[in-house]
């Protein structure tokens, strides 16, 4: 499973990637307005995001027609050859998907939640899909579960001939919260976890790991004074 990093912020996508394991960025409009972003610069800014990140970095379409994602996905994809167009899981984003698709825009279909959606999303020829976990637990539902249906029904197809390029589609497990939903994600063979930072640093992190390293400083110390 590789790591994307979800987030806006130019010092956390600078930090994570110097830890040599980021594979990718996602935004959306609530991580850039976030950050306080203006609308006149959001361009500029997932440019600076393309030039840190060796990778996709996926930039939302808000727009609501079929024609207006697909004029604003042109122009996101003009930015950098990395960037990835977010489209939203909705008839208009399916028709939109199919015309970026064809013209070689790789396109994340994001708002997932069921099987179905993403069934959609990968005959229309999204090269991403972007099942959400979290916001399914925050209405007391088994994200994990929703996303282990989705991986389980996605590699049940060869989708090959529908997304960009003949590439294999890749799952994405968003809406990620904790180290847990990362293992778990993993254990279920999502392609990709996008994780915001702090959970990043969380999936790194284990008390028994600060206990080992303090008692190996400890004893070093000993080894230096004898
Ligand atoms: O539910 P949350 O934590 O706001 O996460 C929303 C998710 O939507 C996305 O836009 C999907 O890619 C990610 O940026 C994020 O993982």
């Amino acid at each position: 499973m590789k790591f994307f990093l979800d987030t806006a912020d130019l010092k956390e996508i600078e930090e994570a990637a110097s830890w040599g394991v980021l594979a990718g960025v996602t935004t959306n409009p609530t991580l850039y307005s976030r950050i306080g972003g203006k609308l006149s610069d959001f361009h500029a800014h997932i440019k600076r995001i393309c030039e840190i990140v060796d990778g996709p970095v996926s930039a939302e379409s808000v727009a609501m027609t079929r024609d207006e994602i697909v004029r604003d996905g042109r122009e996101l994809a003009a930015i950098a050859p990395n960037v990835v167009v977010k489209v939203p899981t909705m008839i208009e984003g399916l028709a939109a998907t199919k015309q970026l698709a064809s013209e070689g825009i790789p396109v994340n279909m994001t708002l997932c939640f069921t099987v179905p959606q993403a069934i959609m999303a990968a005959r229309a020829g999204a090269r991403y899909i972007s099942p959400f976990v979290g916001r399914f637990d925050d209405i007391s539902e088994a994200g994990l579960d929703q996303l282990g249906d989705v991986i389980e029904a996605i590699g049940n197809y060869d989708f090959t001939d529908s997304t960009v390029g003949g590439e294999q589609i890749e799952i994405i497990a968003a809406s990620v919260r904790s180290a847990h939903h990362v293992a778990q994600a993993a254990l279920l063979g999502a392609d990709i976890a996008t994780v915001p930072f702090a959970t990043l640093k969380k999936c790194v992190q284990h008390p028994l790991t600060d206990r080992g390293l303090d008692a190996f400083l400890k004893d070093w110390e000993k080894v230096a004074n004898a």
